[in-house]
């Protein structure tokens, strides 16, 4: 047991503690890093970076198959053995973080692999991978990044079966033959569309009446119809009962009386805080809490910030880097511009891709709004017209009618994820709807449709 003094400790190195660790260890603070696993965390290893390379290894699958239609035969050979070597020498390089710990390192910060907990105001206590226990004492405080973990439903018989959580599926070096995927959220529609595109027999459990419940009922309606033309089986309001696993497959049980059999099964079914193991207790803090409640500079409470999933904020790593800025700037007692949500954009990499920015239809109607919506079908523009299979999709926009201003919209279809981009300004810097209007939309272009959409709206 050893006790140092240091500036600031970091617990959790998702993308935004790694970040903000980087910036205050080159701003010359004394850093320690800590993460009981990967540093970089969720993102680069088991999320956004390796599922993006599985989605866009199945785009070109599905863009080959569209080929005959637009240009002419062609055919491909799907292999999923070229996928999981670009994931596993690529993206990861055999999920070993070498080269995220020396960058730390270079940048100046102390790096431990092990377990950090708080132990006290301004304390922290390391337990590290070989068994050894640091305390550190903090002149400035402590950064909480410690992100999250797959959500196991609570089903009968499910926690001793040999189930997939998004670890399992990003590593998996053959596909199976059939695949249930638990889950319609966006991990649970990504997968479940790559994993059909090489072969692989889907069918999606969605607890609630419809897929990716965040985003808009239009976007949702889409992506369903598309899975079960592409072959995916999409059972939605339905409970999964019980769940068993023997001779090498699962028997799934649902509410509706039917039984699944798969090789595989996916659970998606949202995530887990890892707050229950942070010793938050030892702050006055609930350690059985699914957020910690963050100010606008990402303050928990003196001397203890948070950024990243567990506030709560959008779970996405653009949000963790965002709030990793703000945070340091606090740290660094900089200043500058307080954290603001009112423009979060996401985008679900599914194809059609779903980008979304700032509030639903709903969720400005329950804000107390009054609410205007426009929306136009991609496929009815001149570029969803022209690029035909693959081209579906919907624009919608959402209006605060009384100040003139989207406080949200979606752009779902090819590459909807950068159409977005135009739609996330408009939300961000709360671009009048009438400035909007009288702006000159390239011809034939998909962002074209945003004018339609905006003529649209009533
Ligand atoms: C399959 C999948 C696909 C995704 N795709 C996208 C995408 O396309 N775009 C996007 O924006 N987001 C995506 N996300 C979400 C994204 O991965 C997270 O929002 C992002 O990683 C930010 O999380 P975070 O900063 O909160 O921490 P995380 O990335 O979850 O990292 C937290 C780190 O803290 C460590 N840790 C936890 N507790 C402790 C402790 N007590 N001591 C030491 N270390 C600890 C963990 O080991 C981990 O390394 C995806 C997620 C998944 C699962
Ligand atoms: N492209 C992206 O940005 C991207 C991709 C993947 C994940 N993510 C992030 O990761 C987070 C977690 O993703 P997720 O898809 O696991 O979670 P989620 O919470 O968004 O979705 C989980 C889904 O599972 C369903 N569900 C829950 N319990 C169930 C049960 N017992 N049976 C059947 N269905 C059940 C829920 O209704 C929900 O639709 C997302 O919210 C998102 O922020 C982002």
């Amino acid at each position: 047991m050893s006790e140092h003094e240091v500036d600031l400790v970091v617990i959790g190195t998702g993308p935004g503690g790694e970040a903000l660790a980087t910036g205050a260890a080159k701003a010359g603070l004394r850093v320690v890093a800590v993460d009981k696993h990967l540093v970089g965390g969720e993102c680069p290893y088991y999320g956004c970076i390796p599922t993006k390379m599985m989605v866009r290894g199945s785009d070109v699958v599905a863009e080959v198959r569209r080929a005959a239609e637009v240009a002419g035969e062609a055919t491909i050979a799907p292999a999923w053995s070229v996928v999981h070597r670009r994931i596993d020498e690529q993206a990861t390089t055999h999920w070993d973080d070498t080269i995220a710990v020396d960058r730390l390192k270079d940048a100046g910060a102390t790096v431990h692999h092990g377990v950090g907990r708080l132990a006290g105001p301004g304390r922290v206590e390391v337990t590290t991978a070989d068994g050894e226990v640091i305390t550190y004492a903090t002149a400035r405080g402590v950064v909480l990044n410690p992100g999250t973990r797959p959500a196991v439903p609570p089903v009968e018989g499910l926690a001793d079966t040999p189930y997939w959580t998004n670890r399992d599926a990003v590593q998996v070096a053959e596909v199976p033959g059939s695949l249930v995927v638990v889950g319609g959220g966006p991990i649970g529609c990504e997968l479940a569309q790559v994993f059909s595109r090489f072969g692989v027999r889907v069918t999606i459990v969605q607890h609630g009446p419809r897929l990716v419940p965040a985003d808009e009922p239009e976007a949702a309606e889409l992506l369903e119809q598309v899975f079960v033309q592409e072959g995916i089986r999409v059972l939605t309001g339905v409970e999964l009962q019980r769940a068993s696993y023997a001779d090498g497959g699962f028997t799934l049980a649902l509410d509706s009386g039917e039984e699944l059999r798969a090789d595989k099964v996916l659970v998606a079914a949202g995530r887990t805080p890892n707050l229950d193991d942070l010793g938050l207790e030892t702050v006055g803090l609930d350690p059985h809490a699914r957020t910690l409640d963050v100010d606008e500079r990402l303050r928990v409470q003196d001397g203890i910030w948070a950024i990243g999933d567990v506030t709560g904020k959008g779970a996405f790593t653009h949000v963790s880097m965002y709030q990793s800025a703000v945070a340091l700037r606090d740290v660094l007692d900089q200043g500058g511009a307080p954290a603001r949500y009112h423009a979060v954009p996401h985008a679900t990499f599914t194809d059609p891709e779903i980008g979304g920015v700032g509030m639903s239809e709903q969720q400005a109607r329950d804000a107390g709004l009054t609410v205007r919506t426009g929306s136009t079908k991609l496929e009815e523009s001149s570029r969803g017209f022209t690029h035909g299979p693959g081209g579906h999709g919907v624009i919608k926009v959402v209006e605060d009618a009384d100040r003139g201003v989207l406080v949200g919209a979606t752009a779902m279809g090819p590459a909807g994820g950068e159409i977005l981009g135009f739609l996330a300004v408009a939300v961000h810097a709360e671009v009048p709807v009438d400035t909007l209007r009288t702006m000159i939309y390239a011809y034939p272009t998909f962002h074209r449709a945003i004018e339609s959409a905006l003529a649209d709206l009533s």
